[in-house]
């Protein structure tokens, strides 16, 4: 079966945390393809600081030349709040009975239960959670309870990528990168250097546009 995996977020800007997690994935879940989806307006936070078409230049700079790694806008073309719901709904359109896994950090995983309509994320995809420093699940909060208890129910072996179109949680390690777009965001707010935590690329378009300063 065709299994193709997803990987959202606001990336303002992408880093090596994101990249190296969705390499490590790509290869150990041999997805055909993973498919970066920027957020237009990313829903539950404060609005990214760098416009979208900023923010999906640095994406495209990072991943030019890795094989298998495919920007999709969808989100950018979308008004209103990006649920991620409305995205996997269009993805299943297109693409049909395929294998689709969301990929996400811990962090993002625990706050699942406050997304719009995440019940039905799992009947559109799988979720790929990939372990991130500093987020630990036996130290989840009482509101990530539910998040928690919905990988007791639907924790599953990574073959179920390849077999089933949708519905598993799949728990992986990944290199463990101690990262954040904050983190950088504020470096760079700073004064200092971001580079050798984000591709060189990247931050010659930061350095470039003068962002975060
Ligand atoms: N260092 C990392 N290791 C593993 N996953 C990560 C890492 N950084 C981000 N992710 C995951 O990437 C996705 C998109 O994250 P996002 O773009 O919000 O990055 P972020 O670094 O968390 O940003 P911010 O600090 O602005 O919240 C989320 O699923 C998040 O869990
Ligand atoms: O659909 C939702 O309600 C929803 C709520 C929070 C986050 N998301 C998505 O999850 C991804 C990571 O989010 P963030 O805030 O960590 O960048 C990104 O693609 C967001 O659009 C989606």
């Amino acid at each position: 079966m065709r299994s193709i995996g997803v990987f959202g977020g606001t990336f303002d800007p992408i880093h090596f945390g994101h990249l190296r997690a969705a390499l490590e994935l790509y290869e150990g879940l041999q997805f055909d393809e993973v498919r970066l989806v920027p957020a237009s307006i990313p829903p539950h936070r404060d609005e990214p600081s760098v416009d979208s078409g900023q923010r999906l230049a640095m994406v495209e700079a990072a991943i030019s030349e890795q094989p298998d790694f495919v920007i999709d806008e969808r989100e950018l073309r979308r008004e209103g709040p990006s649920y991620m719901v409305d995205t996997l709904q269009s993805m299943r359109d297109d693409f049909g009975d395929i294998s689709l896994s969301l990929l996400m950090g811990l962090d993002a995983f625990l706050g699942l239960p406050r997304w719009h309509r995440w019940e039905r994320i799992l009947e559109l995809a799988h979720i790929v959670v990939a372990h991130r420093p500093g987020w630990h699940l036996d130290e989840a909060e009482e509101a990530e309870q539910r998040a928690v208890e919905l990988l007791e129910e639907r924790r599953a072996e990574a073959t179920i990528l390849q077999e089933r179109p949708a519905g598993g949680i799949v728990l992986r390690a990944v290199t463990p990168l101690a990262i954040s777009a904050t983190a950088i965001r504020r470096l760079i707010g700073e004064g200092h250097s971001a580079r050798y935590l984000i591709p060189d690329a990247v931050w010659h378009m930061i350095e470039k546009d003068q962002l975060y300063r």
